[in-house]
């Protein structure tokens, strides 16, 4: 049993971007680590606040000496899945994290006046926008396809098992968006809904980190423009999440999806994806410039926070013993 580390009285608010919720706790000087055991107590949606992940606000340069990061973006997203499990990156998450730094006053209100702004993940620096609408777009860096060339060439390396349906392993598509996604096409919506994500699907060859599994059915492309190139496609999904289960959104998730189906699509896809999941609809913008097995990619969506509490004395001390 590990013994707690945080003080009792800590406060946090409750946040989330198309219904992936967060806890995000306060912490400029890095002064708590929380265990794997505290998160999931906090993270528990019936004996803790609930959420499927935790977030630290941490000044860079509370870090350490030499940290890189610092010069370029004063705070850092240490993200934690529910389980207690560290992620590299979040996509909701960070839209989230944006909007509860603004709100805080930690980054000065011209933040939110449509700048780009930078923000330090273990996934890597990732700008941040506010639009005139509230909601906010994610400058996510790069992505690559994790079979490199030769899964460009087969698009697919990879069986997935989905749960709830016929037990035939579907062919899929590994993702790397600064965490691990494997991405598998559906015949359609019934299937889609069929799939049971209380178990978690089974990924040969089993990824060394673990992975996020999206199932994705397209929907189709609009020509907007009417110059016969489609210019938005649209994609339903459903994500199981490394860490936590099956949650009602996932930025990056959103992101391997729109990829994965825009390379499926073949050459003249469009670079705007809707995805449409449970707790709502994220775009996905690909930028020019890459190939069909790398590059660079926007997401945007709603972030909101819904509450601010207080973190009663003794939950956490209880809430460890409990689970040890
Ligand atoms: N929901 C997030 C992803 C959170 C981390 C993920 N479960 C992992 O372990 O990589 C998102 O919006 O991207």
């Amino acid at each position: 049993m590990t013994a707690p580390t945080a003080p009792t009285g800590r406060t946090f608010a409750k946040g989330h971007g198309t219904a992936n919720d967060f806890v995000l706790v306060p912490d400029p000087a890095g002064q708590w680590d929380p265990s794997p055991e505290e998160v999931a107590v906090i993270c528990d949606r019936r004996t803790g606040i609930g959420a499927d992940g935790l977030i630290r606000a941490v000044r860079s340069a509370s870090l350490g000496a030499g940290v890189p990061l610092a010069a370029e973006a004063e705070w850092f997203m240490d993200y934690r899945n529910a389980d207690g499990s560290l992620s590299e990156m979040c996509g909701n998450g960070v839209r989230v994290y944006a909007e509860y730094l603004l709100r805080e006053g930690f980054v000065p209100a011209e933040a939110g006046d449509g700048r780009w702004w930078s923000v330090a993940t273990r996934g890597g620096i990732k700008r941040v926008r506010r639009e005139a609408d509230g909601q906010w777009t994610v400058h996510m860096g790069p992505w690559r396809l994790s079979g490199g060339a030769e899964a460009a060439r087969t698009a697919s390396d990879a069986l997935v098992g989905v749960p709830g349906l016929d037990g035939v392993p579907r062919p899929a598509l590994s993702l790397d968006l600064g965490n691990p996604h494997t991405v598998v096409a559906l015949a359609g919506t019934d299937e889609l809904a069929a799939a049971d994500l209380t178990r978690a699907p089974v990924v040969e060859p089993v990824p060394p980190y673990g992975t996020n599994v999206e199932l994705v059915v397209p929907l189709h492309s609009v020509d907007v423009t009417g110059d016969s190139r489609p210019d938005i496609g649209e994609v339903v999904m459903r994500v199981h999440e490394r860490g936590v289960g099956e949650t009602r959104s996932c930025g990056t998730g959103a992101c391997a999806a729109a990829l994965a189906t825009r390379l499926w699509a073949g050459a003249g896809a469009p670079d705007v994806w809707r995805v449409d999941v449970p707790g709502g609809q994220l775009t996905v913008t690909v930028e020019p410039g890459g190939s069909v097995e790398a590059g660079t990619c926007l997401l945007t969506g709603p972030a909101v926070i819904v509450a601010d509490g207080v973190l009663a004395a003794g939950v956490l001390e209880a809430g460890v013993l409990s689970a040890g």
